[in-house]
């Protein structure tokens, strides 16, 4: 996979060789690109943002940078998929991760300020699928920290990139369910015991707690994730 980020912090994902996306980088599994959206301004102040028309407070991206800056990334021949963190956006979940998982080319628009002048969106989307997308109901200053945290859902799930697939499997939300309860050694530690049955070696014993365990922390902490005719739904205490 590839993808390319555009953003006037290039230097804020400097971090992205650290752990898995670095070794990914190097393993040849996924490529990058960090475009800095000033590089694409001809003003001697480099200005990427303007007054709104209709009035209002802050000020909106101006549309012209972003268009020649992804001129010069979008190339038809593979298909990218555009996406635009936003407040505005459709949630972005680990369905939504697995699929942008597997294209070929992901693009990224960071904005800031208020937002983007909106034809940028409306000209994006005649030369690639666009997609505005929010990544929880609050509102950051700018688009970086959410696309750092699709990058780490969404390049996770790429082939090749996680060392053990199977520990992909029986995550929180992989299964509509949330992760059961993790314990390692010591059996005892501060007057809390491992429960029994992990230690029991018998496996189904096992695997009907860790189903158990994970149907009930779903239905006390996220009730919403459970089908609706999950009976037993107890309201959150
Ligand atoms: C401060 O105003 C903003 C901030 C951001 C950064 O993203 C988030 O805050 C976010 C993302 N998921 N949840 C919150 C984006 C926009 C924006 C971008 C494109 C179109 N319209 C608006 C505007």
């Amino acid at each position: 996979m590839r993808f390319d980020v555009v953003t006037i912090f290039p230097e804020f994902f400097d971090t992205l060789d650290i752990s898995l996306l670095g070794r990914a980088r190097r393993g040849g599994t996924v490529s990058w690109g960090i475009h800095d959206l000033r590089d694409h301004t001809h003003d001697r102040h480099r200005t990427v943002d303007d007054t709104p028309y209709g009035g209002g407070a802050g000020m909106v991206m101006r549309p012209e940078p972003w268009g020649e800056a992804l001129d010069g990334i979008l190339d038809d021949a593979d298909d990218p998929v555009v996406i635009f963190p936003s407040p505005a956006g459709e949630v972005f979940t680990q369905s939504l991760a697995r699929e942008l998982s597997q294209e070929k080319h992901l693009v990224f628009g960071c904005g800031r300020y208020e937002g983007i002048d909106q034809r940028v969106f409306e000209h994006t989307a005649t030369r690639a699928r666009t997609r505005l997308v929010s990544i929880g109901d609050y509102v950051l200053n700018g688009g970086e920290v959410a696309v750092v945290a699709m990058l780490e859902a969404i390049v996770r799930l790429v082939p090749g990139v996680v060392g053990n697939p199977e520990s992909l499997v029986e995550e929180s939300h992989e299964a509509g369910l949330l992760e059961y309860p993790s314990y390692t050694k010591p059996p005892a530690w501060r007057g809390l015991d491992v429960p029994d049955v992990l230690r029991s070696g018998n496996h189904k014993a096992i695997a009907d707690w860790r189903l158990e365990a994970s149907r009930e922390r779903t239905r006390r902490v996220r009730p919403d994730l459970l089908p609706p005719d999950d009976e037993g739904v107890s309201p959150a205490r």
